[in-house]
This record gives structure tokens, sequence and C-alpha cells, in this order.
């Protein structure tokens, strides 16, 4: 997440900017190299099937093994050559299996960062790794090696075992070598580890988290309107200025008959003109939705209460005399054994950290330990309450948490989403296969099968006995406590447990085990109620949601001359919730809505029938991602049907596919697009949309004539935008382009 900084899991959260897509091409067999696919994130979920009735959820772990992480199956291959494009990767993949199909291997997906050395290649069963890793690194039967363009020795490794392209194992050859290479950096990385391992004060941690704290609301809300003029409207033009310029070249080079005049618009000086940013109706305890890794907590021991105790190998474990609570230190030390190893180096061991088993914020990365929501005022007292119980459990409990640099032991996310309207609290528990990691040892010390389903339940007792207790904050002065719109007890009223041995965070659709309460969340919204499964996005903060769903409806309705009959085509419509307001606003009168996760479309279509939308003429879900099926659903609109469009992807943006279908069709003369990424995603699609067309990109372009920032994180540098783009009209079209 950008700002914000919450650990890992949140998919729906704004993280670090765009990066650079690594080129990944699926392949299926040696023997018949099939065209390259779309670029898809690593992450993202397979494939859903069409659909327009209620996609039904998997709610138990029988299947999980379908779903699970391809980690067993990959291998990093390094020293190949940068900037290879996705065929010359398919071409050299194949080139290194040719001649080998006795093996029998089938490399079924390749990725590759462009500007990296490597390539992580996803083979089709884990039996095929070994031979694989062999081929690379000794060569055919024939005995001749395989080699990099320029003769370079070719290195494999599995993933799970290699640093940068695969995981973090710190004890990579390579690495040591590279490390060992200059002392200089053997000092900085002492360095670094000892900055890593200082503890944070609260101060401290609320500026790694939420940077704008110290702010006064008026002056962060000043700082995300500049920020959104700079980076994002300024950003656009400078986009369509540079595919202009494209264009010319082209068009100098006889590549193109002529390229148009630069739009006028473009040449304009507030060309998008930025609206000032829209405040948070909660700037406090805002969050709906926290989520918390499990680690270890640092904390100083005063240096009288600590005895060091010496490894086997040498190895620096603290013990506190006080009141012997060792087991945790050096319980965590087994699990990352080896790891402890680098980790503490001799300096740092004289700083006496106790580390305890404990749910956070990753506030300076994974070695600086977790800390505690409790200092931050975005975190509602729901959320530092519940992580009170879930620290008291992990710090007795005799599984350890899950350490992600060596992929050992089990606890590893807490999720827990809540409606203060309804006051229900739903609690998702993402774990490893309880026999261990996949870094697990032979000898069967991670293998916590006997207790894992006695220690589950113990949590959910925990959890559910008493009421969610008071926790004692460690907040700012400045701080005002919200008011509630409602009252009573808030509960925890439905837990989840989801086991997942992937490297990184499960995708939306993974399997998860309903263990207590509801199978799901119930939060209202505006005029609506929406049922949210544990796997669907829902926006994190609800009144800031209603804010912003109501400038949608406004952008919408202002172009809506007869709403009945007019069709909202939502593109990543999640559960629904910008459609099916739409509709109870009466700005539209009919709704198809597409998404690529099948929970939140089982979601969509309950929510419509909720919300007295019964008929199947009024709303269609349809589960798969919009670039398979948008072109699709778009002819199958009446032709005598008005359309508008609304999108709210991902970090990642829009799918090219999608931006060329929504622009192609000249029927939809507004665009409403919502986006978590404006200095990022939003405005290369937006170039894409508004830049004179192409042969990729036909259809007259859009100008966008409405830039609304609203701020949905207070304290973060996180911004939401809500961008109209409106045709141009034929009249204008024609002054640059000529009649058709
Ligand atoms: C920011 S959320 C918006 C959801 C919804 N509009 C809302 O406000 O609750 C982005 C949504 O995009 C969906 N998504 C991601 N990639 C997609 C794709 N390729 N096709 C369709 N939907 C996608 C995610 O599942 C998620 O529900």
């Amino acid at each position: 997440m950008e700002g914000e900084q919450q650990p890992p899991a949140a998919a729906e959260e704004p993280a670090a900017e765009a990066t650079e897509q690594p080129a990944e091409t699926t392949t299926t067999t040696i023997e018949e190299e099939k065209p390259a696919a779309a670029p898809a994130d690593d992450a993202k979920p397979a494939a859903a099937p069409s659909t327009s009735t209620t996609a039904t959820t998997t709610t138990t772990t029988e299947n999980n093994e379908r779903h699970w992480d391809q980690t067993n199956k990959k291998v990093v291959v390094r020293n190949v050559l940068k900037f290879l494009r996705p065929k010359e990767v398919t071409k050299l993949t194949t080139e290194w299996l040719k001649g080998k199909e006795h093996l029998n291997i089938k490399i079924i997906k390749t990725k590759k960062p462009p500007k990296d050395n490597w390539i992580k290649v996803t083979l089709e069963d884990e039996s095929m790794v070994d031979p694989f890793i062999q081929l690379i690194n000794t060569g055919g039967e024939d005995g001749k090696a395989i080699t990099n363009a320029r003769g370079g020795d070719l290195c494999a490794k599995r993933a799970n075992e290699d640093q940068r392209g695969g995981d973090n194992n710190n004890n990579n050859d390579n690495n040591r070598k590279r490390k060992g290479g200059r002392d200089g950096d053997n000092d900085n990385d002492a360095r670094k580890r000892a900055a890593a391992m200082k503890v944070l004060t609260p101060d401290e941690v609320r500026d790694a988290i939420t940077p704008l704290w110290r702010l006064p609301y008026e002056e962060q809300l000043k700082v995300k309107t500049r920020e959104m003029i700079h980076k994002c409207s300024m950003k656009i033009i400078k986009e369509i200025k540079g595919k202009f310029r494209i264009l010319e070249q082209e068009a100098r080079r006889g590549q193109r008959a002529k390229c148009p005049k630069i739009y006028e618009w473009v040449g304009e000086r507030r060309a998008i003109e930025m609206e000032s940013v829209v405040a948070s109706p909660r700037l406090f305890e805002y969050r709906n939705k926290c989520e918390f890794t499990c680690g270890y907590r640092h904390s100083k021991v005063e240096k009288e209460e600590v005895v060091k105790v010496g490894g086997e190998d040498g190895d620096d474990v603290m013990k506190s005399v006080e009141d012997g609570a060792a087991t945790d230190v050096v319980k965590e030390e087994e699990v990352a054994a080896s790891e402890a190893k680098e980790e503490v180096a001799p300096a740092v061991a004289e700083e006496a950290i106790l580390k305890t088993a404990a749910a956070g914020f990753l506030a300076q990365g994974w070695s600086g330990g977790v800390y505690l929501p409790h200092c931050l005022q975005n975190m509602p007292d729901w959320s530092c309450g519940l992580a009170d119980i879930f620290n008291e459990f992990l710090a007795t409990s005799s599984i350890p948490p899950y350490d992600s640099k060596v992929h050992r032991g089990i606890w590893r996310t807490i999720t827990l989403r809540c409606s203060l309207r309804t006051r229900e609290i739903m609690v998702i528990v993402v774990h490893a296969p309880a026999g261990g990691g996949v870094g697990k040892r032979d000898c069967g010390t991670d293998d916590y099968s006997t207790v894992f389903e006695s220690e589950k339940q113990r949590l959910v007792d925990m959890l559910t006995k008493d009421a969610i207790p008071t926790p004692s904050r460690d907040i700012p002065e400045g701080y005002k406590k919200e008011e509630e719109e409602t009252s009573g007890d808030i509960k925890v009223t439905s837990i989840f447990f989801q086991e997942y041995v992937g490297l990184s965070n499960p995708p939306p659709e993974h399997p998860v085990q309903h263990i207590y309460g509801k199978t799901s969340l119930e939060e209202r919204l505006g005029k609506c109620t929406f049922q949210i499964s544990p796997g669907a996005f829902f926006q994190t903060n609800t009144q800031g949601a209603e804010v912003l769903y109501d400038i949608v409806v406004n952008r919408i309705k202002e172009v809506t001359t007869n709403p009945q009959d007019t069709l909202l085509v939502d593109v990543c419509c999640g559960t629904g919730t910008i459609g099916l307001t739409c509709l109870k606003e009466g700005v539209v009168g009919k709704l198809v809505g597409v998404d690529i996760s099948e929970p939140a479309i089982a979601d969509a279509v309950v929510n419509a029938t909720k919300n007295g939308y019964t008929e199947s003429a009024t709303t269609r879900f349809v589960a798969n991602p919009a670039e398979k099926v948008l072109p699709d659903e778009m002819k199958n609109i009446p032709k005598n049907c008005p359309v508008v469009a609304v999108v709210d992807p991902a970090r990642d943006g829009l799918h090219g596919v999608v931006v060329r279908t929504l622009r192609s069709n000249e029927r939809i003369q507004r665009l409403v697009y919502v986006s978590c990424n404006p200095t990022g995603t939003l405005a290369r699609d937006a170039a894409m949309l508004c830049s004179p067309p192409t042969k990729k990109y036909p259809g007259r372009p859009f100008k966008p004539t409405m830039s609304q920032p609203v701020d949905m994180f207070p304290s973060t540098k996180h911004c939401e935008m809500v961008m109209t783009f409106d045709r141009m009209s034929v009249e204008e079209y024609e002054q640059y382009h000529g009649k058709e």
C-alpha cells in the first residue's frame, strides 16, 4: 500500500507505485509451442467460467491442492540475458529442451522481468524440477552445456531456494559470494541489520505507516491535491503529448499516412483541471478492514534482565531471567535457525532485544519485527482489542508464526473485517499447512499436525467467548474519538481459516475453511445492503466509499436522459457496490457487472436480490477477467440501448483489451474511471483513452472532463480518484482527422 503500508496481504490496498511488469508467457509443452498468452500477474487467480447466475464459492479445503501456489514447481534460471521480449523468452526456453523430449519436461509458464537476468520457469509437475535443474546446470546427456547467447553458464535453482528470483533465502551461495566480495558490503549489511533491529518509537511507527499524521487534516488535503496535479493530471498530458510525438515520428518515417495536429485541449494551460480533494467523513479509526502479519514483536530489555545463551553454533539467543519466558524466543530461533545467525549481527545482539510472537504491522520490513496497531489513529478500537487477543494467543501457542524468509512456521496473517453498522466482525486466519511450510526441515521439527486442531479451537474460543477487550491506546494529541452511528456490542460473527503454501498472499478465490458463525459479513452502504465473502473486495473506509459512490452516481446522472432504459457496464464490479448503488439511486435501469473474482461475483448476485433486483433482465454479473469477456458483453447489448460505463480496477489498472473495447465502442459517450492508483496506472490508461486513434486503440478518443480526488485514507499519502471521460464529438474529431 502506498502511504499506509499495510502488511502485504491487503490485495485491494494501494501499494508501491506500479513497477515494470515482468514478461510472463504461458507455453504448453516443448513439442508444441503455443502463442504467448496475455501478461498476467503471478498472484492473479485463474480465469473463472463466465456465468450470469450465482457463482458458488468453495468453502472447504478439500480442493486446496488445485489452487495452491506452484512454488514447488518453479525454478529460477540465472545468467540469461536482460531485455528479452516475451517471444524471445519462449524461444529460449524451447531451445533448452530441444532434443531432450525423452526427459518429459514441460514448461507451462515463464516470467522474465525485462531488466533482470533471470527467468522463473513453472514446470507442469514437481517431478520435473530436479531433471530440469540438472539439465540446466550440467547440460544434457550429450555433455553439451546450456549457456546464454554469450556463452556464459546458466545456473538453475528451485525458486524457493533462490533469493531474488524466487524468495528470500539468504543462504544462497551466489549471494554469499556477492556479499563477501567487498568488505564495505558486509559493513553495510551489518549496519542495515542493526538499523532493522532498532525498536521504533510509536511516533516512528506512525511515520512509517501513516506518514501524514503530523499534518493538520486541511494540510493533508492540500498535499494530496498538489500531488494529484503534478503526478496525475500533468503526467497524463505528458503521456498524451508523448503519443503524439511517436505518431509524428512514424509519419515522418512514412509508417503512417499523417499525424493529426495536437488536440487543442491537450495544449491548454490547465488541460486537466483538478478539483480539490474531497475529505473523508471520518479522520480517525476509519478502517473497516485490518490485516496483521504474524511474526515477532521486538522489545528492548534491560541488560541486567538478560543473559546471553550461546546457541550450539554460537547463536545469540536471549532469555528473560525475570519470568523465564525464554521459550518463545528460543522457539523462534529454532524456526529460523540458519537465518538467525545472519540476522543477529554481534553488534546488534548486544542491544538485548526480546522477541515475542505477535501479530501486527511490519513497519520496518520483516527483520524489524511486527508492531502493534495501538498507536495508529486510523486503526479502530475493535481491531486493537482483537490484536490483544491474538497476541495473547500467539505468545502462548505451541505453534510458531510463519517466517517468510525461510518459509517455516505456521501462523501467517490475520485479516479482520468489520461493519460498525451491523456490528459484525469477520476473522480470517491464514496459515501454512500444519505439517510445515515449504521450508520445513526433513527431521520434521516443523510438524505441528498433532496440536494444530486443538490450537485452532483454542483461538476460536478466545475470539468468541467474551466481549472484545477495550484496548489501551497510545494515540497522539489531537485525536478525536469518532462518534459511532450505532451502538451495542461488536462481536466476532464469523471465523475462517485458510491454508496456504504460496510465497506471497492467497488469491481472492483461494479456498477458505469456515469454522465459526456466519459465512459472510453484512455491510450497509448508502441505501443498499451488501453481503461480503472472505475473498471479495470491499472499500476499506465505509463512509469514504459513500462519498466516492455519490460522486460516481452524479457523474452518471449528468448524462442519462432516460435512466430506466440506460445500461451501466460496471467493469471490476466486485460485490456489485457501484452498479447496485446506481440502480438504487435511479440513474440507470440495467446493469452488467464483470469481475475476475468468483467470490465477489457470487456476492454480487446475492446482493442484487438483497436490494430488490430479482429480474435477470435488470442485472447480470459475470465472473471472468474483463479482458476475456468484455468484448462479447458489449456486442450483446441491444443496439438501441443507451450505455454508460464505470471502471474501478485494482492497482494494476485496465488490461489493454479492456481499454481497446471501451474506446472502440463509440456508443459509450461517458466513462467514469475510479482509480486507487491515480499517479500510476490511471495516468497510463487515460493516455491510451485520450490519444489519437491507432490500429490497436481505434475509435474517437475520450477527453477527461472532470477529475475529483477523494480522500479515503487520512494520514496516509494515498488518494482515490474519480476521473470522468467524455467522447470527443464527431465535429471536433473531424477538425483534426478529417471526415472518415
Ligand atoms: C478496486 S476493486 C473495485 C471493486 C468494486 N468496484 C468496489 O468498489 O467494491 C477492483 C476489483 O477488480 C477486480 N479485478 C482485478 N483484475 C480483474 C480483471 N482482470 N478483470 C475483472 N476484474 C478484475 C478485483 O477482483 C476487484 O474486485
